[in-house]
């Protein structure tokens, strides 16, 4: 967006999902029409009630009049209401599509994007930034609309009045209109600076809410709160900065109304008691005239910052709706039947360009086959899973699936054959069983028990407080990073997949939950194609093949056996890590 001036471009894209409520959208521009042009009838009945009524101490003909102006006011009332009414409805619709087409966007993009992107801002921008856009609807395009044509019309009436008055009083708005512009520019870069501390403050407290652990256990409470108030301070600057930029219009608008109404009083009190050109009505009507105009154009500089500042989320939110971060999906083969062979050939990989994590990795397992990936820490052992479910795409290589490479096959018919049980198991705030069937209804819960009995954690489910009805709190807090790999088990048995990537918890884990995972993983990956990041020697020993990884190669491959008996990288390592964690 330019620096001075509107983006009309996002405007216009703003006012169309807008005009897709045509009917509800023209009808709030027809009564705010209809609205400018009885609030400015009514300060002129009151020049005529003074004039032709209580001047002529008519009463009868005063008391009918009172009449007419009360249900006027009573007209431009219901008007107003149903303008402010209906255009928070269409900003209120506007939104929610966009916040539905936003999510509907983000949830598809491809994980490097969130690598980059922190949740803090993508939150800021599906929550406040798209709360701004409604602003445009609530106070912006429809208020000013009212506002000027109300504008046009008292200044149109005070001319008809008297066009020399008119002249005198009219000079001084020009100044007006200068005054609240300067306020316009100034306030635009407050507003952007306060944007961009809203969402910094966003991630900051998001990424200490989901890291507590670690702030706590490292004692960092303090200087993470120090960090905090910086930020917040921040926050608070900007945020007095734009309050002081309204604190000082307020009154400056005042001055240049007073002086108009100086104005008028001596030159239209000179007419009216020298000339008799000007009745005293027109004087009353003219100060009120002057009022209507003053506040209007006031808010002029508020309607526009409201604009300003939703076009500002609008640009926002626009920009990512406009990028497509999706990984491209160009494959067109449906995997029906899969046997589960597993092959890459010579994959080359990097997460970000110019640093390569994989170098030309080959490897290839039959169907029903256990491969074990071991390696020292940062190795590319969990890079390789992320590639087979084409979280990630290659740089060259080619990486195939019972012959087929996995680009020709379209994305999610892949994933539904590839279930992935991860170390770090995210479960969703609600109960086991959501989780299990992670919104699938036609698995039902007995399947899911039978599931579990088959594993051998339907017991562990059933000691907790509800059993499958159990509430897990977020991220799975309320349950021990065993228990979350056992429930994950269960929900790759539950669906069944040809080929089972599986990256074993490193974490201690209690010695029942070692046993019931022990076993677990055994019936998953029994005649079912299995990659594992292998972290236990049971899983090692059984495995069909294991892979030594090192700095992004294969450096050894062959059975546990033809490893130990090689005298290599692996025998060091089942050394150092394997041999003394035997259970
Ligand atoms: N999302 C990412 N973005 C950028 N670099 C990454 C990302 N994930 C991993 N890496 C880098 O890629 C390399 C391989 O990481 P990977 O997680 O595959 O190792 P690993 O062998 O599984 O390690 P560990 O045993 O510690 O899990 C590391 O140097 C790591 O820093």
């Amino acid at each position: 967006m330019s620096d001075s001036k509107f983006d009309y471009s996002g405007l216009k894209r703003v006012v169309k999902i807008g005009m897709s409520y045509r009917g509800l959208f023209i009808a709030v521009v027809i009564v705010a029409i209809l609205s400018a042009v009885v609030s400015t009838y009514r300060p002129y009945l009151m020049k005529d009630a003074i004039d032709l009524y209580i001047l002529n101490k008519d009463v009868n003909g005063l008391m009918k009049f009172i009449f007419l102006i009360a249900a006027v006011l009573f007209l431009e009332v219901a008007l107003n209401f149903f303008v402010i009414y209906y255009a928070n409805s269409i900003a209120q619709k506007v939104i929610k599509f966009l916040r539905v087409r936003l999510f509907n966007h983000i949830i598809k993009f491809k994980l490097a994007y969130f690598d980059r992107t922190p949740n803090g801002v993508l939150v800021t921008r599906s929550v406040s930034d798209i709360e701004t856009i409604a602003e445009i609807f609530n106070n912006g395009i429809l208020t000013l609309m009212v506002d000027a044509l109300r504008m046009i019309f008292i200044i149109s009436v005070m001319f008809y009045m008297n066009w020399m008055v008119a002249c005198i009083v009219i000079v001084i708005l020009p100044l007006m209109v200068v005054i609240t512009n300067l306020f316009q520019k100034a306030l635009k870069s407050v507003y952007q600076a306060e944007r961009t501390v809203t969402a910094q403050l966003n991630t900051f407290v998001q990424e200490r809410l989901s890291g507590m652990t670690i702030v706590q256990l490292f004692n960092r409470q303090e200087k993470e709160f120090e960090k905090f108030k910086v930020i917040n301070k921040d926050l608070r600057t900007a945020f007095l900065k734009s309050n002081l930029y309204f604190a000082l219009l307020f009154p400056v608008v005042e001055i240049i109304s007073a002086l108009a109404i100086g104005l008028l009083l001596w030159f239209g009190g000179l007419r009216t008691a020298m000339h008799g050109d000007v009745s005293v009505g027109e004087v009353i009507a003219y100060i009120s005239y002057i009022t209507m105009l003053t506040t209007p154009m006031r808010q002029i500089a508020d309607r526009f910052n409201a604009i300003q500042r939703g076009l500002i989320g609008a640009d926002r939110v626009f920009k990512i709706l406009d990028d497509d971060q999706r990984l491209p999906n160009n494959g067109k083969e449906l995997l029906t039947e899969v046997k589960g062979e597993i092959e890459f050939e010579n994959v080359v990989f990097s997460y970000i360009q110019g640093s390569t994590v994989l170098n030309g990795i080959s490897f290839h397992s039959k169907p029903g086959q256990t491969i074990a990936i071991v390696g020292a820490t940062g190795a590319g052992k969990s890079t390789i899973v992320n590639l087979l479910s084409r979280f990630y795409d290659i740089d060259s290589g080619d990486i195939k699936i019972d012959g087929k490479s996995i680009y020709s096959i379209e994305l999610s018919n892949l994933r539904s054959h590839i279930a992935v049980v991860l170390q770090d198991v995210f479960l969703f705030n609600t109960t086991i069983y959501e989780n299990i069937i992670l919104g699938k209804p036609e698995i039902s819960l007995e399947q899911v028990q039978k599931a579990a009995k088959e594993i051998g954690i339907h017991d562990f489910i059933m000691s907790l407080p509800n059993g499958y009805r159990s509430e897990v709190s977020e991220r799975g807090a309320s349950l021990s990073v065993g228990q979350r790999q056992l429930i994950s088990f269960l929900r790759a048995y539950v669906y069944n997949p040809e080929i089972l990537v599986l990256d074993e918890a490193t974490s201690s884990i209690d010695t029942e939950s070692e046993i019931l995972i022990q076993n677990a993983t055994e019936k998953l990956t029994k005649g079912r194609s299995s990659i594992v990041i292998a972290h236990r020697l049971a899983t090692i020993q059984q495995a069909d093949q294991i892979l030594v990884m090192d700095a992004g190669k294969i450096v050894e491959k062959g059975t546990h056996h033809e490893l130990l008996n090689l005298g290599g990288y692996y025998q060091k390592l089942y050394e150092v890590q394997f041999q003394s964690s035997d259970f």
